[in-house]
Protein backbone atom coordinates (compact mmCIF):
# COMPACT_ATOMS: atom_id res chain seq x y z
CA UNK A 1 0.00 0.00 0.00
CA UNK A 2 1.19 3.57 -0.91
CA UNK A 3 2.55 5.37 2.17
CA UNK A 4 1.89 9.06 2.24
CA UNK A 5 4.41 11.62 1.54
CA UNK A 6 4.73 14.32 4.50
CA UNK A 7 4.09 16.92 2.22
CA UNK A 8 0.34 14.58 1.14
CA UNK A 9 0.29 13.86 4.88
CA UNK A 10 0.49 17.45 5.43
CA UNK A 11 -2.44 18.42 2.98
CA UNK A 12 -5.09 15.12 3.80
CA UNK A 13 -4.50 16.58 7.44
CA UNK A 14 -5.44 20.25 5.85
CA UNK A 15 -8.14 18.73 4.21
CA UNK A 16 -9.81 16.82 7.67
CA UNK A 17 -9.43 19.98 9.68
CA UNK A 18 -10.67 22.06 7.05
CA UNK A 19 -14.32 19.94 7.10
CA UNK A 20 -14.91 22.77 9.66
CA UNK A 21 -14.68 25.24 7.16
CA UNK A 22 -17.06 23.11 4.61
CA UNK A 23 -19.91 26.29 5.22
CA UNK A 24 -17.14 28.43 3.02
CA UNK A 25 -16.39 25.73 0.42
CA UNK A 26 -20.00 25.59 -0.18
CA UNK A 27 -20.36 29.04 -0.51
CA UNK A 28 -18.46 28.92 -3.72
CA UNK A 29 -20.59 26.25 -5.24
CA UNK A 30 -23.10 28.80 -6.52
CA UNK A 31 -20.73 31.47 -7.45
CA UNK A 32 -19.20 28.86 -9.38
CA UNK A 33 -22.31 27.99 -10.96
CA UNK A 34 -23.59 31.32 -11.72
CA UNK A 35 -20.42 32.04 -13.61
CA UNK A 36 -20.73 29.17 -15.60
CA UNK A 37 -24.34 30.44 -16.36
CA UNK A 38 -23.29 33.87 -17.30
CA UNK A 39 -20.36 32.72 -19.85
CA UNK A 40 -22.57 29.71 -21.14
CA UNK A 41 -25.26 32.92 -21.45
CA UNK A 42 -22.95 35.29 -23.21
CA UNK A 43 -20.93 32.47 -25.17
CA UNK A 44 -24.61 31.63 -26.51
CA UNK A 45 -25.71 35.56 -27.39
CA UNK A 46 -22.22 35.86 -28.76
CA UNK A 47 -22.16 32.51 -30.67
CA UNK A 48 -20.66 34.28 -34.12
CA UNK A 49 -18.98 37.05 -33.00
CA UNK A 50 -16.55 37.20 -30.32
CA UNK A 51 -17.49 39.44 -26.80
CA UNK A 52 -16.81 43.01 -26.70
CA UNK A 53 -16.15 43.50 -30.61
CA UNK A 54 -17.28 47.12 -30.98
CA UNK A 55 -17.63 47.39 -34.73
CA UNK A 56 -19.65 45.05 -36.03
CA UNK A 57 -19.74 43.59 -39.53
CA UNK A 58 -23.63 43.64 -41.61
CA UNK A 59 -22.63 40.83 -43.89
CA UNK A 60 -21.58 37.41 -43.29
CA UNK A 61 -17.92 36.97 -44.80
CA UNK A 62 -16.31 33.66 -45.31
CA UNK A 63 -14.85 32.16 -41.65
CA UNK A 64 -11.79 29.87 -40.99
CA UNK A 65 -12.61 27.01 -39.93
CA UNK A 66 -12.45 26.07 -36.57
CA UNK A 67 -14.38 28.95 -35.17
CA UNK A 68 -15.46 28.76 -31.54
CA UNK A 69 -18.37 30.71 -29.94
CA UNK A 70 -17.16 33.16 -27.66
CA UNK A 71 -13.14 32.91 -29.18
CA UNK A 72 -13.33 33.63 -32.37
CA UNK A 73 -10.16 32.64 -34.72
CA UNK A 74 -7.99 32.94 -31.64
CA UNK A 75 -7.73 28.96 -32.16
CA UNK A 76 -6.68 29.65 -35.69
CA UNK A 77 -4.38 32.35 -35.08
CA UNK A 78 -2.46 30.19 -32.55
CA UNK A 79 -2.00 27.12 -34.23
CA UNK A 80 -1.01 28.47 -37.53
CA UNK A 81 1.17 31.38 -36.12
CA UNK A 82 4.26 29.78 -37.38
CA UNK A 83 2.92 29.99 -40.61
CA UNK A 84 0.56 32.49 -40.83
CA UNK A 85 1.07 33.82 -44.48
CA UNK A 86 0.94 30.19 -45.82
CA UNK A 87 -2.55 29.79 -43.91
CA UNK A 88 -4.20 33.04 -45.34
CA UNK A 89 -3.08 31.59 -49.13
CA UNK A 90 -4.22 28.35 -48.10
CA UNK A 91 -7.47 30.04 -47.00
CA UNK A 92 -7.76 31.86 -50.55
CA UNK A 93 -7.50 28.47 -52.66
CA UNK A 94 -10.46 27.28 -49.77
CA UNK A 95 -12.99 30.68 -50.64
CA UNK A 96 -11.72 30.77 -54.08
CA UNK A 97 -10.36 34.50 -53.76
CA UNK A 98 -13.12 35.49 -52.10
CA UNK A 99 -12.77 37.68 -48.65
CA UNK A 100 -12.70 36.25 -45.18
CA UNK A 101 -12.43 37.63 -41.85
CA UNK A 102 -11.12 36.69 -38.67
CA UNK A 103 -12.13 37.80 -35.74
CA UNK A 104 -11.00 37.83 -31.84
CA UNK A 105 -12.27 38.28 -28.59
CA UNK A 106 -12.05 41.92 -26.92
CA UNK A 107 -10.11 42.74 -30.28
CA UNK A 108 -12.10 46.57 -31.61
CA UNK A 109 -12.13 45.83 -35.32
CA UNK A 110 -12.67 42.68 -37.24
CA UNK A 111 -10.07 41.72 -39.74
CA UNK A 112 -11.63 41.17 -43.34
CA UNK A 113 -8.87 39.70 -45.56
CA UNK A 114 -8.88 40.05 -49.31
CA UNK A 115 -6.83 38.67 -51.93
CA UNK A 116 -8.36 40.79 -55.87
CA UNK A 117 -6.50 43.29 -57.38
CA UNK A 118 -9.20 45.14 -57.74
CA UNK A 119 -10.44 45.77 -54.49
CA UNK A 120 -6.54 46.34 -53.25
CA UNK A 121 -6.75 48.97 -55.83
CA UNK A 122 -10.12 50.57 -54.41
CA UNK A 123 -8.38 50.38 -50.90
CA UNK A 124 -4.72 52.08 -51.91
CA UNK A 125 -5.72 54.39 -54.39
CA UNK A 126 -9.62 55.08 -55.53
CA UNK A 127 -10.81 55.27 -51.96
CA UNK A 128 -7.18 56.27 -50.68
CA UNK A 129 -9.32 59.03 -47.77
CA UNK A 130 -11.27 56.47 -46.59
CA UNK A 131 -8.56 53.85 -45.68
CA UNK A 132 -5.89 55.41 -42.98
CA UNK A 133 -3.55 53.31 -41.36
CA UNK A 134 -5.69 54.05 -38.01
CA UNK A 135 -5.68 53.61 -34.51
CA UNK A 136 -6.10 50.07 -34.65
CA UNK A 137 -2.51 50.08 -36.57
CA UNK A 138 -1.49 52.96 -34.36
CA UNK A 139 -1.89 51.28 -31.32
CA UNK A 140 0.03 48.28 -31.83
CA UNK A 141 2.60 49.95 -33.62
CA UNK A 142 3.42 53.52 -31.79
CA UNK A 143 5.98 52.29 -29.41
CA UNK A 144 8.07 51.14 -32.25
CA UNK A 145 7.14 53.39 -35.06
CA UNK A 146 6.10 56.62 -33.10
CA UNK A 147 4.90 59.68 -35.61
CA UNK A 148 7.08 58.22 -38.20
CA UNK A 149 6.10 57.85 -42.22
CA UNK A 150 4.79 54.12 -41.18
CA UNK A 151 2.78 55.18 -38.50
CA UNK A 152 1.11 58.65 -40.01
CA UNK A 153 -1.70 59.45 -41.90
CA UNK A 154 -2.82 63.02 -43.38
CA UNK A 155 -1.10 66.14 -43.21
CA UNK A 156 1.72 64.91 -41.12
CA UNK A 157 2.46 61.88 -43.40
CA UNK A 158 1.78 64.49 -46.57
CA UNK A 159 5.05 66.56 -44.74
CA UNK A 160 7.48 63.64 -44.28
CA UNK A 161 6.34 61.66 -47.51
CA UNK A 162 7.33 65.39 -50.11
CA UNK A 163 10.37 66.23 -48.02
CA UNK A 164 11.70 62.67 -47.87
CA UNK A 165 10.76 62.29 -51.92
CA UNK A 166 14.14 64.96 -52.44
CA UNK A 167 16.68 62.28 -51.56
CA UNK A 168 15.30 60.20 -53.71
CA UNK A 169 15.46 61.24 -57.75
CA UNK A 170 17.85 60.02 -60.46
CA UNK A 171 20.33 62.95 -60.38
CA UNK A 172 20.92 61.84 -56.90
CA UNK A 173 21.19 58.20 -57.38
CA UNK A 174 23.37 57.95 -60.02
CA UNK A 175 26.03 60.53 -58.45
CA UNK A 176 25.72 59.51 -54.90
CA UNK A 177 23.63 56.58 -54.08
CA UNK A 178 25.47 54.35 -56.59
CA UNK A 179 28.81 55.31 -55.40
CA UNK A 180 27.67 54.24 -51.88
CA UNK A 181 26.98 50.41 -52.99
CA UNK A 182 29.96 50.39 -55.21
CA UNK A 183 32.31 50.94 -52.17
CA UNK A 184 30.32 48.97 -49.49
CA UNK A 185 30.66 46.35 -51.90
CA UNK A 186 33.77 46.19 -51.88
CA UNK A 187 33.60 45.52 -47.85
CA UNK A 188 31.04 43.12 -48.60
CA UNK A 189 33.56 40.97 -51.58
CA UNK A 190 36.59 40.96 -48.58
CA UNK A 191 34.32 39.59 -46.34
CA UNK A 192 33.17 36.75 -48.51
CA UNK A 193 36.36 35.96 -49.63
CA UNK A 194 38.19 35.30 -46.56
CA UNK A 195 35.06 33.15 -45.77
CA UNK A 196 35.26 31.69 -49.26
CA UNK A 197 39.13 30.78 -48.37
CA UNK A 198 37.98 29.51 -45.01
CA UNK A 199 35.12 27.11 -45.90
CA UNK A 200 33.95 28.11 -43.12
CA UNK A 201 29.80 28.45 -42.61
CA UNK A 202 28.12 31.86 -42.10
CA UNK A 203 25.07 33.58 -42.16
CA UNK A 204 24.64 35.09 -45.20
CA UNK A 205 20.85 37.05 -44.08
CA UNK A 206 22.45 38.67 -41.20
CA UNK A 207 25.62 40.08 -43.76
CA UNK A 208 23.06 41.37 -46.27
CA UNK A 209 21.47 43.10 -43.07
CA UNK A 210 25.23 44.77 -42.72
CA UNK A 211 25.36 45.85 -46.05
CA UNK A 212 22.20 47.26 -45.87
CA UNK A 213 22.65 48.75 -42.30
CA UNK A 214 25.78 50.73 -43.71
CA UNK A 215 25.02 51.57 -47.15
CA UNK A 216 21.25 53.33 -45.73
CA UNK A 217 22.95 54.90 -42.93
CA UNK A 218 25.29 56.46 -45.13
CA UNK A 219 22.90 57.28 -47.69
CA UNK A 220 20.34 58.30 -45.54
CA UNK A 221 22.46 59.95 -42.52
CA UNK A 222 25.96 60.79 -43.89
CA UNK A 223 27.26 58.68 -41.38
CA UNK A 224 30.06 55.52 -41.47
CA UNK A 225 28.83 52.81 -39.61
CA UNK A 226 31.21 49.92 -41.05
CA UNK A 227 28.92 47.09 -39.00
CA UNK A 228 30.28 45.04 -41.81
CA UNK A 229 33.36 43.90 -40.16
CA UNK A 230 32.13 43.79 -37.09
CA UNK A 231 32.91 40.57 -35.13
CA UNK A 232 28.91 39.68 -33.53
CA UNK A 233 25.39 41.35 -34.47
CA UNK A 234 25.30 44.95 -33.86
CA UNK A 235 22.97 45.22 -30.67
CA UNK A 236 20.53 47.74 -32.38
CA UNK A 237 19.74 45.11 -35.40
CA UNK A 238 19.48 42.50 -32.52
CA UNK A 239 17.02 44.50 -30.42
CA UNK A 240 15.34 45.73 -34.10
CA UNK A 241 14.23 42.20 -35.20
CA UNK A 242 12.65 41.95 -32.00
CA UNK A 243 10.76 44.41 -31.54
CA UNK A 244 9.33 43.87 -34.62
CA UNK A 245 8.15 40.24 -34.14
CA UNK A 246 6.57 42.11 -30.66
CA UNK A 247 4.51 44.38 -32.76
CA UNK A 248 3.37 41.60 -35.44
CA UNK A 249 2.19 39.65 -32.79
CA UNK A 250 -0.40 42.56 -31.23
CA UNK A 251 -1.69 41.85 -34.22
CA UNK A 252 -2.60 38.28 -33.20
CA UNK A 253 -3.10 39.03 -29.44
CA UNK A 254 -6.31 39.60 -28.04
CA UNK A 255 -5.88 41.85 -24.76
CA UNK A 256 -2.27 42.25 -25.53
CA UNK A 257 -2.18 45.61 -23.68
CA UNK A 258 -3.16 43.81 -20.52
CA UNK A 259 -0.95 41.27 -21.03
CA UNK A 260 1.91 42.82 -21.27
CA UNK A 261 0.58 45.08 -18.34
CA UNK A 262 0.48 41.65 -16.37
CA UNK A 263 3.57 39.36 -17.72
CA UNK A 264 5.56 42.37 -17.79
CA UNK A 265 7.47 43.58 -21.47
CA UNK A 266 10.40 44.74 -20.03
CA UNK A 267 12.42 43.05 -22.63
CA UNK A 268 10.37 44.88 -25.42
CA UNK A 269 11.21 47.97 -23.39
CA UNK A 270 14.77 47.36 -22.95
CA UNK A 271 15.18 47.02 -26.85
CA UNK A 272 13.58 50.00 -28.02
CA UNK A 273 16.19 51.99 -25.87
CA UNK A 274 18.39 50.01 -27.64
CA UNK A 275 16.77 51.20 -30.89
CA UNK A 276 16.32 54.41 -29.77
CA UNK A 277 19.56 55.48 -28.30
CA UNK A 278 21.16 54.03 -31.68
CA UNK A 279 18.87 56.59 -33.29
CA UNK A 280 19.69 59.90 -30.81
CA UNK A 281 23.36 58.68 -31.60
CA UNK A 282 22.90 59.12 -35.09
CA UNK A 283 21.37 62.90 -34.58
CA UNK A 284 23.79 63.95 -32.24
CA UNK A 285 26.34 63.55 -34.49
CA UNK A 286 24.71 65.25 -37.07
CA UNK A 287 24.26 68.29 -34.87
CA UNK A 288 27.63 67.89 -34.01
CA UNK A 289 28.59 68.34 -37.17
CA UNK A 290 30.26 65.42 -37.74
CA UNK A 291 28.04 65.33 -41.44
CA UNK A 292 29.10 68.66 -43.07
CA UNK A 293 26.29 71.15 -43.38
CA UNK A 294 24.51 71.55 -46.78
CA UNK A 295 25.03 67.80 -47.77
CA UNK A 296 21.63 66.83 -48.59
CA UNK A 297 20.92 63.53 -46.70
CA UNK A 298 18.26 62.29 -45.49
CA UNK A 299 18.10 63.62 -42.02
CA UNK A 300 18.86 66.99 -43.37
CA UNK A 301 15.90 66.87 -44.81
CA UNK A 302 14.08 65.64 -42.34
CA UNK A 303 15.43 68.34 -39.90
CA UNK A 304 13.27 70.38 -41.87
CA UNK A 305 9.55 68.41 -41.62
CA UNK A 306 7.43 70.11 -38.19
CA UNK A 307 5.73 68.09 -35.95
CA UNK A 308 1.80 68.26 -36.14
CA UNK A 309 1.64 71.49 -34.48
CA UNK A 310 3.99 73.11 -36.84
CA UNK A 311 6.94 73.77 -34.85
CA UNK A 312 10.67 72.32 -35.69
CA UNK A 313 10.87 68.70 -34.19
CA UNK A 314 12.18 67.80 -31.48
CA UNK A 315 15.11 64.93 -30.71
CA UNK A 316 12.50 61.99 -30.02
CA UNK A 317 10.21 63.16 -33.29
CA UNK A 318 13.49 63.18 -35.10
CA UNK A 319 14.17 59.48 -33.80
CA UNK A 320 10.80 58.50 -34.74
CA UNK A 321 11.72 59.51 -38.19
CA UNK A 322 14.76 58.22 -37.92
CA UNK A 323 13.79 54.81 -36.77
CA UNK A 324 10.94 54.32 -39.73
CA UNK A 325 13.64 55.21 -42.48
CA UNK A 326 16.04 52.15 -41.29
CA UNK A 327 13.03 49.50 -41.53
CA UNK A 328 11.89 50.81 -44.80
CA UNK A 329 15.97 50.74 -45.94
CA UNK A 330 17.49 47.92 -44.21
CA UNK A 331 15.51 45.63 -43.57
CA UNK A 332 13.57 45.04 -46.88
CA UNK A 333 16.30 44.62 -49.49
CA UNK A 334 18.52 42.53 -46.78
CA UNK A 335 15.76 40.23 -46.64
CA UNK A 336 14.55 39.91 -50.55
CA UNK A 337 18.50 39.07 -51.08
CA UNK A 338 18.32 36.46 -48.59
CA UNK A 339 15.13 34.69 -50.31
CA UNK A 340 16.64 35.35 -53.80
CA UNK A 341 19.47 33.29 -52.95
CA UNK A 342 17.78 30.74 -51.11
CA UNK A 343 15.54 30.61 -54.53
CA UNK A 344 18.52 30.77 -57.01
CA UNK A 345 20.01 27.44 -54.60
CA UNK A 346 17.19 25.35 -54.72
CA UNK A 347 16.42 26.70 -58.66
CA UNK A 348 20.51 25.97 -59.91
CA UNK A 349 19.03 26.33 -64.00
CA UNK A 350 18.46 30.02 -62.85
CA UNK A 351 21.45 30.43 -61.27
CA UNK A 352 23.36 29.66 -64.60
CA UNK A 353 20.95 32.08 -66.77
CA UNK A 354 21.87 34.19 -64.43
CA UNK A 355 25.64 34.08 -64.41
CA UNK A 356 25.62 33.83 -68.17
CA UNK A 357 23.65 37.62 -68.82
CA UNK A 358 26.60 38.44 -65.98
CA UNK A 359 29.09 37.13 -68.21
CA UNK A 360 27.59 38.67 -71.42
CA UNK A 361 27.29 42.19 -70.27
CA UNK A 362 29.99 42.11 -67.37
CA UNK A 363 33.22 41.10 -69.12
CA UNK A 364 34.62 40.47 -65.78
CA UNK A 365 33.86 44.26 -63.84
CA UNK A 366 31.50 45.60 -61.75
CA UNK A 367 28.28 46.65 -63.31
CA UNK A 368 27.44 50.61 -63.87
CA UNK A 369 23.88 52.17 -63.23
CA UNK A 370 23.53 51.83 -67.03
CA UNK A 371 23.96 48.13 -66.67
CA UNK A 372 21.85 47.45 -63.86
CA UNK A 373 18.89 49.67 -65.37
CA UNK A 374 18.80 48.93 -69.18
CA UNK A 375 21.00 45.35 -70.16
CA UNK A 376 19.82 43.45 -67.51
CA UNK A 377 16.57 42.22 -67.81
CA UNK A 378 17.11 38.76 -66.72
CA UNK A 379 18.79 40.06 -63.24
CA UNK A 380 16.13 42.57 -62.45
CA UNK A 381 13.34 39.77 -63.45
CA UNK A 382 15.05 37.42 -60.54
CA UNK A 383 14.96 40.05 -58.36
CA UNK A 384 11.20 40.69 -59.07
CA UNK A 385 10.54 37.29 -59.11
CA UNK A 386 11.97 35.99 -55.55
CA UNK A 387 10.09 39.51 -54.50
CA UNK A 388 6.51 37.61 -55.83
CA UNK A 389 6.95 34.91 -53.49
CA UNK A 390 8.67 36.18 -50.83
CA UNK A 391 7.53 40.10 -50.83
CA UNK A 392 9.31 41.77 -47.71
CA UNK A 393 5.95 42.97 -46.78
CA UNK A 394 4.26 40.15 -46.20
CA UNK A 395 0.64 41.39 -45.06
CA UNK A 396 -0.66 45.05 -45.14
CA UNK A 397 -3.94 46.63 -43.26
CA UNK A 398 -5.80 49.58 -43.33
CA UNK A 399 -8.65 50.79 -41.30
CA UNK A 400 -12.35 52.75 -42.42
CA UNK A 401 -13.01 55.81 -41.50
CA UNK A 402 -15.95 55.75 -42.65
CA UNK A 403 -18.51 52.94 -44.17
CA UNK A 404 -17.50 52.04 -47.54
CA UNK A 405 -18.20 49.06 -50.26
CA UNK A 406 -15.55 47.49 -51.92
CA UNK A 407 -16.30 46.47 -55.77
CA UNK A 408 -16.85 43.23 -54.74
CA UNK A 409 -20.05 44.19 -52.91
CA UNK A 410 -18.49 43.21 -49.45
CA UNK A 411 -19.05 46.30 -46.42
CA UNK A 412 -17.06 47.37 -44.48
CA UNK A 413 -18.59 49.60 -41.82
CA UNK A 414 -16.49 52.47 -40.20
CA UNK A 415 -13.46 50.98 -38.07
CA UNK A 416 -13.18 48.10 -39.68
CA UNK A 417 -9.94 47.18 -41.18
CA UNK A 418 -9.55 45.75 -44.82
CA UNK A 419 -6.32 43.86 -45.35
CA UNK A 420 -4.27 41.76 -48.24
CA UNK A 421 -1.90 39.35 -48.52
CA UNK A 422 1.00 40.13 -50.97
CA UNK A 423 3.00 36.73 -50.03
CA UNK A 424 -1.08 35.08 -50.63
CA UNK A 425 -1.32 37.19 -53.95
CA UNK A 426 2.10 36.08 -55.18
CA UNK A 427 0.93 32.70 -55.17
CA UNK A 428 -2.61 32.97 -56.69
CA UNK A 429 -3.81 31.51 -59.62
CA UNK A 430 -6.25 33.83 -60.40
CA UNK A 431 -3.64 36.33 -60.82
CA UNK A 432 -0.16 34.53 -62.45
CA UNK A 433 -1.68 31.23 -64.02
CA UNK A 434 -1.16 27.69 -63.11
CA UNK A 435 2.97 28.62 -62.55
CA UNK A 436 1.80 30.87 -59.61
CA UNK A 437 4.18 28.84 -56.87
CA UNK A 438 6.79 28.34 -59.15
CA UNK A 439 9.97 30.23 -59.19
CA UNK A 440 10.24 31.28 -62.93
CA UNK A 441 11.98 34.73 -63.73
CA UNK A 442 11.12 34.12 -67.53
CA UNK A 443 7.59 34.92 -66.95
CA UNK A 444 8.60 38.46 -66.54
CA UNK A 445 10.61 38.59 -69.93
CA UNK A 446 7.16 36.98 -71.91
CA UNK A 447 5.02 39.06 -70.36
CA UNK A 448 2.80 41.21 -73.09
CA UNK A 449 2.45 43.98 -70.01
CA UNK A 450 3.92 44.09 -66.76
CA UNK A 451 1.61 43.44 -64.25
CA UNK A 452 0.46 46.85 -62.22
CA UNK A 453 1.07 47.55 -58.96
CA UNK A 454 -2.43 45.87 -57.61
CA UNK A 455 -1.62 42.91 -59.18
CA UNK A 456 1.97 42.64 -57.74
CA UNK A 457 1.51 44.99 -54.68
CA UNK A 458 4.72 44.25 -53.64
CA UNK A 459 6.19 47.77 -52.85
CA UNK A 460 2.57 49.02 -52.23
CA UNK A 461 0.82 51.23 -54.71
CA UNK A 462 -0.99 54.45 -55.01
CA UNK A 463 -0.28 58.06 -53.00
CA UNK A 464 1.30 55.77 -50.50
CA UNK A 465 3.95 53.50 -52.66
CA UNK A 466 6.98 52.74 -51.37
CA UNK A 467 9.57 55.57 -51.69
CA UNK A 468 12.66 53.17 -51.93
CA UNK A 469 11.23 51.31 -54.80
CA UNK A 470 14.02 52.08 -57.59
CA UNK A 471 16.64 52.64 -54.48
CA UNK A 472 15.59 48.71 -53.60
CA UNK A 473 15.65 47.54 -56.92
CA UNK A 474 19.10 49.07 -57.81
CA UNK A 475 20.63 47.71 -54.42
CA UNK A 476 19.25 44.33 -54.86
CA UNK A 477 20.21 43.62 -58.39
CA UNK A 478 23.52 45.45 -57.87
CA UNK A 479 24.04 43.04 -54.55
CA UNK A 480 22.66 40.12 -56.50
CA UNK A 481 24.68 40.86 -59.13
CA UNK A 482 28.53 41.20 -57.38
CA UNK A 483 28.11 38.51 -55.39
CA UNK A 484 26.98 35.94 -58.21
CA UNK A 485 29.21 37.15 -60.47
CA UNK A 486 32.50 36.72 -58.02
CA UNK A 487 31.19 33.61 -55.90
CA UNK A 488 29.13 30.32 -55.80
CA UNK A 489 26.56 30.06 -52.79
CA UNK A 490 25.74 26.91 -51.24
CA UNK A 491 22.61 26.86 -49.04
CA UNK A 492 23.74 24.49 -46.29
CA UNK A 493 20.38 24.80 -44.03
CA UNK A 494 17.49 24.74 -46.92
CA UNK A 495 15.41 22.07 -44.59
CA UNK A 496 15.40 25.14 -41.89
CA UNK A 497 14.45 27.61 -43.95
CA UNK A 498 11.31 29.69 -43.18
CA UNK A 499 10.17 33.11 -42.19
CA UNK A 500 9.85 34.67 -39.03
CA UNK A 501 6.58 36.65 -37.47
CA UNK A 502 7.40 40.13 -38.55
CA UNK A 503 6.10 43.16 -39.59
CA UNK A 504 8.93 42.06 -42.67
CA UNK A 505 10.10 38.75 -43.58
CA UNK A 506 13.21 37.70 -41.92
CA UNK A 507 13.87 34.32 -42.36
CA UNK A 508 14.05 32.80 -38.52
CA UNK A 509 16.87 30.64 -38.90
CA UNK A 510 18.75 32.76 -41.22
CA UNK A 511 20.27 31.77 -44.12
CA UNK A 512 23.43 29.61 -43.04
CA UNK A 513 25.52 29.06 -46.31
CA UNK A 514 29.50 28.26 -47.61
CA UNK A 515 30.68 30.18 -50.20
CA UNK A 516 33.23 29.65 -53.09
CA UNK A 517 34.99 31.86 -55.57
CA UNK A 518 32.72 31.57 -58.72
CA UNK A 519 36.26 29.84 -60.84
CA UNK A 520 36.57 27.30 -58.10
CA UNK A 521 36.51 24.22 -59.67
CA UNK A 522 34.39 22.90 -56.61
CA UNK A 523 31.49 24.37 -58.32
CA UNK A 524 31.49 22.41 -61.59
C1 LIG B 1 12.79 45.15 -51.53
C2 LIG B 1 12.73 46.27 -50.88
C3 LIG B 1 11.48 47.00 -50.48
C4 LIG B 1 10.19 46.59 -50.46
C5 LIG B 1 9.61 45.24 -50.87
C6 LIG B 1 9.40 47.70 -49.96
C7 LIG B 1 8.02 47.68 -49.80
C8 LIG B 1 7.28 48.69 -49.25
C9 LIG B 1 5.90 48.61 -48.91
C10 LIG B 1 5.00 47.40 -49.13
C11 LIG B 1 5.53 49.79 -48.37
C12 LIG B 1 4.16 50.15 -47.78
C13 LIG B 1 4.19 49.85 -46.30
C14 LIG B 1 3.00 50.39 -45.56
O1 LIG B 1 1.88 50.02 -45.87
O2 LIG B 1 3.19 51.19 -44.68
C15 LIG B 1 6.68 50.63 -48.38
C16 LIG B 1 6.68 51.92 -47.92
C17 LIG B 1 7.81 52.68 -47.85
N1 LIG B 1 9.07 52.34 -48.28
FE1 LIG B 1 9.64 50.61 -49.10
N2 LIG B 1 10.22 48.74 -49.69
C18 LIG B 1 11.51 48.36 -49.99
C19 LIG B 1 12.64 49.11 -49.83
C20 LIG B 1 12.67 50.41 -49.42
C21 LIG B 1 13.88 51.20 -49.31
C22 LIG B 1 15.29 50.75 -49.65
C23 LIG B 1 13.49 52.40 -48.86
C24 LIG B 1 14.41 53.52 -48.60
C25 LIG B 1 14.38 54.25 -47.59
C26 LIG B 1 12.04 52.38 -48.68
C27 LIG B 1 11.26 53.42 -48.23
C28 LIG B 1 9.91 53.37 -47.99
C29 LIG B 1 9.15 54.44 -47.38
C30 LIG B 1 9.69 55.76 -46.90
C31 LIG B 1 7.83 54.01 -47.29
C32 LIG B 1 6.63 54.76 -46.71
C33 LIG B 1 5.82 55.37 -47.82
C34 LIG B 1 4.59 56.08 -47.30
O3 LIG B 1 3.94 55.63 -46.35
O4 LIG B 1 4.26 57.10 -47.90
N3 LIG B 1 11.58 51.15 -49.05
N4 LIG B 1 7.74 49.95 -48.91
Amino acid sequence: MKEFSTKEKEDKNSMTSNNSNSSSSNAIFPIIAGATAITAILAYIYREDPIFEQVKLKQKLNRAPGVVPFLGDLVFSIMNRHRIHDRISEMFEITNNEPFVLKFPFFEAPLVFVNDPKVVEHVLKTKFGVYEKGPFFRNRASDVLGHGIFNSDGQHWKDQRKIAANIFNVKNFKEFVSDVFTNEMKNFSVVLSVYAKSGEIFDLQELFFRFTLDSFTKIGFGIDLNSMTATSRVPFAVAFDSVQTKVFLRFLTPLWQTQEALFGAKKHTDNIKIIRDFGLDIIKRKRQGEVPEGNNDLLSLLLKVPDENGNPPSDELLVDYVMNFLIAGRDTTAQALSWTFYLLHTNPNVFIELQKEIGAVLDGAAPTYDQIKNAMPYANAVFHESLRLYPSVPLEIKQANTDDTLPDGTFIPNGATVSWSPYAMGRTEAIWGPTAKEFKPERWLQMERQPSPFDYPVFNAGPRVCLGKNMAELEGVFVMVEVARQFRIEVVNTDQVTYANSLTLPMINGLRVRCFPSSDKREK
